[in-house]
């Protein structure tokens, strides 16, 4: 068994005692009732060829590092990142290994005017009626824990309810699949789903891939300015950083620090290419 099966096999009891607490109906309804969703893809090709977009998340532990940060406040770290120039907020509601929630997704939708990301393992359209109701623009859909007919049909219910998703990759396969898929947003984590090793250098190849109209994410393995202009010069459009925010003392200034570093990296390879 994977990582990535072992946090699913989590994932599903966990939904299913949701399920008895509130059904499929009630949270329907809680959905048409939520504000209407923000629009996570302008937000993020704003500045796209001139531009990288953080989007910023809300992350307690993980299976590679445990522990990782004794977050307080979800919505004030949320504001925090809002301040700093984030673009999106992330916040991962998986519990068993992250230590996340619904309710952190509700203090970080109440906090920021920014779209919202709710960062789980998708695997029934249950979440994603209660992603909408919690006041979620965007849902993340991995392509490694789905079929062909799931990611489509994950992705239809995503458009129906107003809200997009981020469709991450992780080989040159899923890149395929998820293009396939009609994906817009497109990531590619670079943490190993078996092993958890993280390799930065798996970026280039596959962010080369995705079709030109559709938004480049770098997710994992953000440390530094230095690896956000890297993943600037391979074609990212925006990163997804976790443990270097939640860490480090002042998310604010290292948001701004991040895009100066992928500002200047997309301005060189401007340069470079003559543009
Ligand atoms: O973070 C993990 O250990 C992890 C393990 C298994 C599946 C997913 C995992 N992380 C989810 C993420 O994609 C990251 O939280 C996100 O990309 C931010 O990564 P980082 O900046 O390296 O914390």
């Amino acid at each position: 068994m994977t990582v990535l099966d072992d946090i699913i096999e989590g994932v599903r009891e966990d939904l299913a005692a949701r399920l008895r607490q509130v059904s499929l109906e009630d949270v329907r309804a809680a959905a048409a009732a939520a504000p209407a969703p923000l629009d996570a893809f302008e937000a993020l090709s704003s500045g796209r060829g001139s531009d990288v977009a953080v989007i910023a998340e809300v992350k307690r532990s993980s299976p590679s590092k445990g522990a990782l940060a004794d977050i307080a406040d979800p919505g004030d770290l949320a504001a925090a990142y809002a301040r700093g120039g984030a673009s999106i907020i992330s916040v991962l509601t998986e519990e068993r290994r992250f230590g996340g929630s619904l309710a952190d997704l509700d203090a970080v939708r109440a906090a920021v005017r920014i779209p919202v990301l709710r960062k789980d393992f998708t695997v029934d359209e249950y979440q994603i009626w209660e992603a909408r109701a919690h006041g979620a623009d965007v849902i993340l859909l991995i392509v490694a824990a789905l079929t062909d007919a799931e990611l489509t049909s994950f992705l239809s219910l995503t458009g129906e309810l107003g809200m997009q998703a981020i469709v991450e990759t992780h080989t040159a396969d899923e890149v395929h699949r998820a293009a396939a898929a009609g994906a817009s947003i497109i990531g590619v984590n670079v943490r190993n789903l078996k092993t958890l090793d993280v390799d930065r250098s798996v970026f280039a190849g596959l962010a080369e891939l995705i079709p030109a109209d559709a938004v480049v994410i770098a997710e994992s393995g953000v440390r530094g300015s230095a690896d956000v202009a890297s993943y600037a010069a391979d074609g990212a459009h925006a990163v997804l950083v976790g443990e270097a925010l939640v860490r480090g003392d002042d998310p604010a200034a290292t948001i701004r620090e991040f895009r100066q570093a992928g500002r200047e990296a997309w301005q060189d390879s401007a340069m470079v290419a003559g543009r």
